[in-house]
């Protein structure tokens, strides 16, 4: 994709916010752009896999695990899913596993590391909430743009 999140954050810096959380970076498609969509939840990726076997004309999954690292959120299966289905990118606040394969794939993944163990598949959490990735709100819809260097969002309204 045809930017770089400094030249944007450069020219709407304002109207943007910068996650400050370090992620590491999988996936060939290092630079990903597209309107949130959002799940929170702990250690069980059913929610994931649901909404990644869905269109996602697009879209930027942003998912709040709680920055747990016991257990992968996604691997490979669900990654090639979320290309089949047309979304642009996976931000997780937690774990994946197969990073060897996800490696070789056009999906923009950030993740904040890797764990073999894999999740429960209950279906508990929330989707398409506003999420807070370290000092940032998500709000669905907003647009989310990531490369190597970061993240950044259109800003959410602010409360109250
Ligand atoms: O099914 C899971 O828990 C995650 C996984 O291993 C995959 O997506 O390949």
């Amino acid at each position: 994709m045809d930017f770089t999140t400094a030249d944007l954050y450069d020219e709407r810096g304002t109207e943007l916010d910068s996650v400050s959380t370090q992620f590491r970076n999988f996936g060939t498609r290092t630079a990903f752009s597209g309107p949130a969509r959002t799940i929170r939840c702990f250690q069980d990726n059913a929610l994931i896999k649901t909404m990644l076997a869905t269109p996602g004309h697009g879209a930027v999954l942003v998912v709040d695990g709680g920055g747990s690292l016991e257990t992968a959120l996604m691997g490979d299966l669900i990654a090639t899913s979320a290309i089949k289905n047309d979304w642009s990118g996976v931000i997780i606040n937690g774990a994946i596993r197969d990073s060897t394969v996800i490696n070789t794939l056009p999906l923009g993944v950030k993740a904040l590391g890797t764990n073999p163990a894999k999740s429960t598949k209950t279906g508990t959490g929330e989707t398409d909430t506003p999420v807070r990735l370290g000092n940032v709100t998500i709000t669905p819809g907003k647009m989310v743009y990531a490369d190597v260097d970061g993240i950044l969002t259109e800003k959410s309204p602010t409360e109250g």
